[in-house]
């Protein structure tokens, strides 16, 4: 388990984390979420032990990061924001130089060596210096050393940031396959990334925690959590007769694309009623559709209320 307890950062007289507690347990990935400068970069160096807190504590796998540092670190794999190594090592030399500061030898060596190029795909690239790579095999690279020692945690600050959509798809499916038996924690604040990945997320601004829920659960907050979505022929004439379906709150057409969402009063559910008025009243359609809710609309609305109020 990682575990932070009152976990908190001053710069002078910013305070870049504020009193953060959470636990993630293993088979869990955590996606940490925030706006620029909320504190996600300064949480998970503190998580990592790059950086001691001015108060507050951090477990990894029930070893407190700053008394008894080397049995966190080593049951700890963490890739720095940006993925930062030596540029003019080559991926070979700079993982068997990782594999050195880890202490590996022998067989074991040879093998996670074996499987974390396999992994990562990093054959063709093993001789070329470091700088001379593309963003994505760069990423790679440091995801490598993250995990060369196999540690039963991760911490991975914005892993796809600045990598392009293939690139992306295949980091996602790299923490995908590695979730079942490892704790991860994974900051971004690209929203699709907590669909394709967390099991959890937290949403923390100006260093406070503003939410620590799954998924499902935030955008059970949306207010387009059970609103009905369609495309109609008609645009006008739907408008009208959704009006008048028993439960509707309201009715709303996106300007640019004209898709039409109705909202539900609260507590009920409007689309079987929605689908029969269409069809009743002879109402073209297309693309019904129920909405879960949306992420960025509750990402929003977290992270620009006043903080008393969001925890409240
Ligand atoms: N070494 C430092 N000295 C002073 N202030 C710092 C230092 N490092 C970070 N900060 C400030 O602390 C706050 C939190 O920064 P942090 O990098 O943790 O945010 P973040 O959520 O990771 O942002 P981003 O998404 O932009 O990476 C910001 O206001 C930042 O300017």
């Amino acid at each position: 388990m990682i575990e932070t307890i009152q976990l908190t950062k001053r710069y002078g007289d910013l305070t870049a984390v504020d009193g953060i507690s959470f636990k993630v347990e293993p088979g869990q990935v955590l996606g940490f979420l925030g706006p620029n400068g909320a504190g996600k970069s300064t949480t998970m160096k503190m998580i990592a032990g790059f950086l001691a807190p001015t108060a507050g504590s951090v477990k990894v796998c029930g070893f407190d990061v700053e008394e008894q540092p080397i049995e966190a670190k080593r049951a700890l794999g963490y890739l720095p924001e940006g993925a930062p190594s030596y540029g003019e090592m080559t991926p070979l030399g700079f993982l068997q130089f990782v594999a050195d500061v880890r202490g590996l030898t022998g067989d074991a060596r040879r093998r996670r060596l074996d499987d974390v190029i396999g992994r990562l795909q990093l054959s063709s690239v093993l001789g070329k210096p470091i700088d001379t790579l593309s963003k994505g095999f760069k990423r790679r690279v440091g995801l490598a050393q993250a995990i060369l020692h196999d540690p039963p945690a991760l911490i991975l600050d914005e892993p796809t940031d600045g990598l392009d959509p293939n690139q992306k798809h295949e980091v996602r499916a790299l923490i995908n396959a590695m979730a079942a038996d490892k704790i991860i924690i994974i900051s971004t604040h690209i929203l699709e990334e907590v669909h394709a990945v967390c099991s959890r997320a937290v949403i923390i601004a100006h260093g406070k925690l503003l939410a620590d829920a799954t998924p499902a659960e935030l955008e059970a907050q949306s207010r387009y959590h059970g609103a009905v979505s369609l495309t109609a022929l008609n645009v006008g004439a739907a408008k009208e007769a959704l009006l008048r379906v028993s439960h509707v709150e309201e009715v709303e057409v996106d300007p640019q694309d004209h898709r039409i969402t109705v909202f539900p009063k609260q507590g009920h559910s409007i689309f079987n009623a929605v689908s029969e008025t269409l069809k009743a009243q002879n109402i073209g359609f297309t693309e019904l559709q129920l909405e879960a809710g949306r992420l960025d609309e509750v990402f929003r609305t977290i992270t620009q209320r006043p903080a008393k109020e969001a925890r409240a």
